[in-house]
Formats: structure tokens, C-alpha cells, sequence
């Protein structure tokens, strides 16, 4: 297996700088190594070129469509970031995306769905299912999932509802902290969900083996998308939107494990480390550890 590392440094998903820097920050904490440990080959295609904020007009920061922020800026980033994976995937490789704040989910899901049906499990302590509309913050970090699952119309922007994703094909994993209005979307929609109460109640293994095949059922393969915020903050504090709560180290190894056994991952992304709130780099350490056991490390 061929392992593609496609940075996307963004952070125009949410308001606090510094999450831009993860790509080189997980590089840095070693990601090829960790990967070439687990056995797999290794391209790394570089990064995207983002412009930086300061670059753009001040008007395009003005909300577009709804209260969303940088909607013009995540259009353009994740337009280049589906190609970058449908052209990984077409050529029989796994493509790993670095972020980046959550919206650069918007393209892996776009890319990895481009010729294939696929199922989604989202490992986050959020829904990222909020609109436009109904998003508190304005920021579209927390929207990707809605996006491509076209929930709500998103008038203006023809890149939302384009990946085919069915929501009976999406399975959250460890969600903790839910907005009002996307509570009662999520209720009313056909994705399962698994919170940290399932997890606590039914343990981590059989709560993602759930996951895997709500998310794996019927489809050609399956995206993980991997919030560093799914993690207690006590063991990564790099993030921008932590909860307390969250999976410990051993389960979330363990989840990624199972991840690799499924033997159906499409495409994963992992996202939302920003080094600027970081302690010593390990938050990206531990993004780069959790990749390496998704793609097969074993510890004997
Ligand atoms: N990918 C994330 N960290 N998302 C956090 C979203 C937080 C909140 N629900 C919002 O819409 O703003
Ligand atoms: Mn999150
Ligand atoms: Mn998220």
C-alpha cells in the first residue's frame, strides 16, 4: 500500500490562527517514519498552496453565504484538495490529508467520493453539522459534514451536496459537544452516532466496530476523518475548539487499529492541530502515531 500525505494548510475554518501550521508540525513529529514503521510506502506530495490571510481582500472575509465565514477562500482550497485525492486515489494509493481546521473535509470527501460511493466515520468530539444558517460561530470548521451530505440548501456554493455521501453511510465516534439546532438535525437524520456515553457504556471496540460497518455497508470504501479535538485535551492540548472528555490513548489506538483490520479505508484526514496552542509538539506526535496504527503499525 501506497500512502499519499497531502498537506492542506488552512485555517480558514475558524478563528484562531496557528492551525495553518499542522502539516508541517505532524511532518515534523515524524509522520513518515511513524508510517513507514506500520509497513506502508510513502509519497508525500507537499502542500497546498493556501494564500495567507493577510493576502486576501478584507472584503472576502465579510460572511458570504448565511454567517459563513471565508466561504470564497474554502471553495477555492478544497477545490484543489478533492483533485489532489481523486488523483491519489485513481492511482491505487491511500491519500492522507493534513490539516488544516475541519473544512478541508468538504475536498477529502469530495475527492475520495469522486469515482466511488463511500461511507464517513467521524471521529470528533463535534457534529461539524451545523449550516450557514444555523452555526453559531460562522465558522465552517464546524459545517463540513453538512456540507457534503448536502443538509440544507447552500444556494451559492455548488461544491456542497456533490459527494453522493449518504447519511445511512456516516457513523460519528465519540461526539461530546453538540449545538442546539444540530442536535435535532443530527436526531432527525439517518447518520448514527456514537458519543462518549456509548463508549463508556459499550467500550471502544465494539462501538467502532459498529462505526465501520454502518459507515462500510454497501459502499466501495470508507473516509476517516480524525479530529485531534476527539481526544481528551489532557493529551492533546493543540487544539483550537478542545472538550473535556475525550478518548484516552490506549482507545484511540485501538480504534485506529481496528480501522486498519476493516481493511476499507479509502482516504483519512487529520485535522485541526494547531502547534501555536500546542505543548512541545504533541498533539502532532500523537496525530502522527494514530496515523502510522491506522495504516497497519502493530506493536508485535
Ligand atoms: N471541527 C471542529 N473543531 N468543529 C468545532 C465546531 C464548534 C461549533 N459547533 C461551531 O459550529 O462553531
Ligand atoms: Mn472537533
Ligand atoms: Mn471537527
Amino acid at each position: 500500500m501506497t500512502v499519499r500525505i497531502i498537506g492542506a494548510p488552512t485555517d480558514y475554518g475558524q478563528d484562531r490562527r496557528g492551525v495553518d501550521m499542522g502539516p508541517s508540525a505532524i511532518r515534523y513529529a515524524g509522520l513518515s517514519d511513524a508510517l513507514s514503521s506500520a509497513g506502508v510506502d510513502v509519497a508525500d506530495a507537499g502542500d497546498l498552496r493556501v494564500p495567507r490571510a493577510e493576502e486576501r481582500d478584507p472584503n472576502s472575509r465579510q460572511p458570504s453565504e448565511g454567517n459563513a465565514k471565508f466561504l470564497q477562500e474554502i471553495e477555492e482550497v478544497t477545490t484543489a484538495l478533492a483533485d489532489g485525492v481523486a488523483d491519489s486515489v485513481a492511482a491505487g494509493e491511500t491519500p492522507l490529508v493534513l490539516g488544516g481546521d475541519h473544512s478541508v473535509a468538504i475536498g477529502s470527501l469530495r475527492g475520495s467520493a469522486r469515482d466511488a460511493e463511500i461511507g464517513a466515520v467521524w471521529f470528533d468530539a463535534h457534529g461539524d453539522y451545523n449550516t450557514p444558517t444555523t452555526s453559531p460561530s460562522g465558522n465552517v470548521h464546524g459545517m463540513p459534514l453538512a456540507a457534503a451530505l448536502g443538509y440544507a440548501e447552500w444556494d451559492s456554493v455548488d461544491w456542497a451536496n456533490a459527494t453522493g455521501l449518504r447519511e445511512e453511510n456516516v457513523a460519528y465516534v465519540g461526539l461530546r459537544a453538540l449545538d442546539d439546532s444540530e442536535r435535532a438535525a443530527i436526531r432527525d437524520s439517518e447518520m448514527t452516532a456514537y458519543t462518549m456515553s456509548d463508549i463508556d457504556e459499550r467500550g471502544i471496540t465494539d462501538v467502532v466496530e459498529a462505526a465501520l460497518s454502518v459507515a462500510g455497508d454497501g459502499v466501495d470504501g470508507v473516509h476517516a476523518s480524525l479530529d485531534m479535538d476527539w481526544l481528551d485535551p489532557t493529551i492533546a492540548p493543540g487544539v483550537g475548539t478542545p472538550v473535556r472528555g475525550g478518548v484516552t490513548y490506549r482507545e484511540a489506538h485501538h480504534a485506529m487499529e481496528l480501522l486498519a483490520e476493516s481493511d476499507a479505508l479509502r482516504s483519512m484526514e487529520v485535522v485541526e492541530v494547531n502547534p501555536v496552542l500546542d505543548e512541545s509538539n504533541e498533539t502532532a506526535s500523537l496525530a502522527a502515531e494514530l496515523t502510522s496504527s491506522a495504516f497497519g503499525k502493530r506493536i508485535l
